[in-house]
């Protein structure tokens, strides 16, 4: 086990990587999807069961932590890990786009942002400072700047606006994060659908020598392809030997297609979210277990996958569930969504090994468009 925070690209295909992130708490094969666990907890789920699907990271909010149960009652109690009993890397969202997302009465200034919490009304002061110190305070291993994401569509001045903000906390959160030699600090890249704005904001942050890089600022609403071509025109500007995080993304198709721009961590509530509502992801594409067509289908999910909630429960078993909005309905799809996605995940990591990227995305996207049966 490594004392410091270390990122190898193992193998290339095309722009795709396979690569290894080794820190103290465990290592993380990229591309990697990371479950969402935003108030220390993947909805519905055991964190064992998290990590027997795969996953080697999760993802939690320090806005919805610092709401409740409160940073520094998590630090008391032993931090996040101790708190959630997930041992392995935690990754911390930093707090702006929550609160831009969920909270009301918000604003921003050059200090941060002050808002008022969704849960009580009451008034808090985020700056990137004490966003640090609040993911310091959680025990996180990968702590994400305080940024701020535009909302698109957006006049070129506000998203330059952002970015430029953006930046400038980045510095901030760099110089309040200092030498965590185990733990890393990832920048946030900005500049929405505005290729220039992008590169200058890619290239400002690879030159503060962080330890990572996210791209954010996307799946805001933009189509895919908007998305895509802000890929191509950020990833390069990024240093090749450290990590690439597109947060909140996505649908499988999105995070194929992304891996192929050079990718290598994902974060999304898609397979979770989708879960609690009778979506089940397969590799047939999506199946909603809501419709009555499934009411007396006896077939399960998927007979040849591993994991119990695809291969031993019938469709008309879980739409009963669903439609009697029985909490195991929502367990099971989620086991079986958060399944789906591991196992699409590994089946990159060894498609990139082998050197069959384009053709491993083939066959998925052709088992998808096939639907399901
Ligand atoms: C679902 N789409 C989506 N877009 C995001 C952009 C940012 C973004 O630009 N910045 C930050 N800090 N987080 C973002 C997130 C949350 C990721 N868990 C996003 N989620």
């Amino acid at each position: 086990m490594s004392t410091e925070f270390t990122f190898k690209v193992l193998a290339t295909d095309g722009k795709a990587r396979r690569g290894e992130i080794t820190m103290p708490r465990g290592t993380i094969r990229t591309p990697a999807f990371m479950p969402v666990g935003t108030g220390g907890t993947v909805k519905t789920m055991y964190m064992d069961q998290v990590r027997d699907l795969g996953a080697d990271i999760i993802l939690g909010n320090t806005y919805h932590l610092m709401l409740r149960p409160g940073a520094e009652r998590v630090a008391r109690l032993g931090g996040l890990h101790e708190f959630a009993r997930w041992p392995h890397p935690i990754l911390t969202d930093s707090g702006g786009f929550q609160v831009m997302s969920l909270s009301k009465l918000r604003k921003i200034t050059e200090k941060g942002v002050t808002f008022r919490s969704h849960i009580d009304g009451a008034p808090y002061e985020m700056s990137p400072e004490r966003s640090i110190e609040i993911q310091g305070l959680l025990d996180s291993d990968i702590q994400m700047q305080l940024d701020e994401c535009t909302a698109l569509p957006a006049k070129e001045r506000e998203i330059e606006r952002a970015m430029e903000l953006s930046l400038r906390w980045a510095d901030r959160c760099k110089t309040a994060f200092g030498d965590q030699p185990g733990k890393a600090m990832f920048g946030i890249v900005q500049g929405g659908d505005n290729a220039r704005l992008r590169e200058r904001s890619a290239q400002s942050l690879a030159s503060l020598g962080l330890k990572g890089y996210a791209v954010g600022g996307l799946a805001v609403g933009e189509p895919q392809d908007v998305m895509l071509d802000m890929l191509d025109v950020t990833c390069p500007e990024l240093p090749a030997d450290k990590p690439r995080y597109l947060m909140g993304v996505g649908t499988p198709d999105d995070i194929v297609k992304s891996v192929a721009r050079g990718i290598d961590m994902f974060d999304c509530v898609m397979p979770t979210r989708a879960g609690r509502h009778g979506l089940a992801y397969t590799r047939r594409g999506k199946v909603n277990l809501r419709n009555a067509r499934h009411a007396d289908d006896h077939r399960p999910l998927d007979e040849e996958s591993d994991c119990p909630a695809a291969r031993d429960y019938s469709r008309a078993y879980l739409h009963h569930l669903v439609r009697s909005q029985e909490a195991l309905g929502a367990m099971l799809l989620t086991w079986n969504n958060l399944s789906y996605y591991q196992s699409l995940m590994q089946g990159l990591r060894d498609a990139i090994e082998q050197g069959r990227y384009a053709e491993h995305v083939a066959e998925v996207s052709e088992g998808w468009a096939r639907g399901d049966i």
